[in-house]
């Protein structure tokens, strides 16, 4: 195995290369598993299976007991995702579905930037090793195994290095480049992987909500195009005030928002809603002054089409619009209340 190690290491200076191996063991030739290895793991355009295929690919190679990918979310403040792979009782790699908080030595590890080892209580070999980008922790790797893990420092040092540059292209590609938010494409992903995580505290709905901007048609008018991009920025910002950490949140395009937010129930989603809507009323925009939002929400479920739920939460931001904006509207209520007139109910769509 000190093969595959080595040879990441020769890409490193020096100074910072850390594997034991003298210069006179490394191998010339590159072993074509690892190569195919990284050809694998770098084929996926998905991130879920990205970090599936790292860390299936690191710990087969190490090999490793265990390997966990623990991510911070791109602007460094929202909850960190987690895979974490295992040795099945067949002696194959898998990634455990159950849900794994991250241990505190991660933490550590991508605070420090750098890679330590230890033993844990179970007696078990662990290796921290950072995943480090222009000089931020994206996040970290964990490997466990019943010997020292030192040896597999170079390998994890370079899956590191590769998976930071290439998750940095994939994630530029899901973002909005004005504001940083999800764009449109990356929606269905998320909303599915919401859907099918467990209920937080018996509450098991996942709604989805659209904001539109009042009359921004106006404020470009009036003020141009730069300052209308400015109060589209800051929305931004009030969105990512005012939310949780795990709501998702996205620009779809142009002056329209969406919030995927989980755990509540219809009382909960609307008052996060309207704390949204009352915040943005209050707040100042530069030059502008004040900008209003109009808010359609619906629940999602996991029989629905995506486009189903965005169709409902716009039927509702469409009433929220003809009722004198600034307003936030739910689309079941409204069905409940018969308001939407004589409309064909969304999801009962025959098929034949
Ligand atoms: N500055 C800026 N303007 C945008 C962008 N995308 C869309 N717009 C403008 O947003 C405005 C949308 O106008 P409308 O769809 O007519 O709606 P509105 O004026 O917001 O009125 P209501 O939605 O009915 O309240 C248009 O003037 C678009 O040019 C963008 O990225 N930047």
């Amino acid at each position: 195995m000190s093969v595959a190690y080595d040879i990441v290491a020769q890409g490193k200076p020096a100074a910072s290369a850390r594997t034991e191996a003298t210069p006179a063991a490394r191998p010339l030739v590159l072993p074509a598993r690892l190569l195919d290895t990284v050809a694998a793991f770098t084929h996926h355009r998905d991130i879920d299976a990205l970090d599936q295929g790292l860390a299936l690919s690191l710990a087969e190679l190490a090999p490793a007991r265990a390997v966990v990918l623990c991510k911070r979310a791109i602007d460094g403040l929202r909850r960190e995702s987690i895979v974490r792979c295992v040795v099945d009782a067949q002696g194959a790699h898998v990634v455990d579905a159950e849900a794994v908080a991250g241990d505190p030595a991660l933490a550590r590890c991508m605070e420090e930037q750098q890679p330590h080892a230890d033993v844990d209580a179970r007696g078990l070999h662990r290796l921290f090793v950072p995943i480090l980008h222009e000089g931020r922790a994206l996040g970290a790797l964990q490997l466990e195994g019943d010997a020292p893990l030192e040896g597999a420092l170079a390998l994890a040092e370079g899956f590191a290095r590769i998976y930071a540059n290439y998750i940095t292209l994939l994630q530029e590609s899901e973002r909005d480049k004005l504001t940083g938010l999800y764009n449109r494409r990356t929606f269905e992903r998320h909303l599915q992987r919401l859907l099918r995580q467990p209920p937080t505290a018996g509450v098991a709905s996942v709604w989805l909500a659209i904001f539109d901007i009042d009359h921004f048609k106006r404020v470009n008018d009036t003020y141009g195009h730069v300052y209308g991009d400015e109060v589209i920025l800051l929305l931004a910002q009030q969105m990512r005030a005012s939310f949780r950490h795990d709501d998702v949140l996205f620009r779809f395009g142009g002056e329209e928002f969406v919030v995927l937010l989980a755990g509540h129930d219809e009382a909960g989603a609307r008052g996060a809603l309207e704390r949204f809507r009352e915040r943005v009323a209050q707040h100042p925009f530069p030059q502008v002054g004040h900008v209003t939002v109009s808010i359609g929400y619906a629940r999602a479920s996991l029989t629905d089409y995506p486009e189903m739920v965005i169709d409902r939460a716009d039927k509702a931001l469409y009433f929220a619009k003809q009722h004198g904006r600034n307003r936030t509207h739910g689309y079941e209520d409204l069905l409940a209340r018969g308001a939407l007139g004589p409309v064909a109910v969304t999801g009962s769509i025959d098929l034949f």
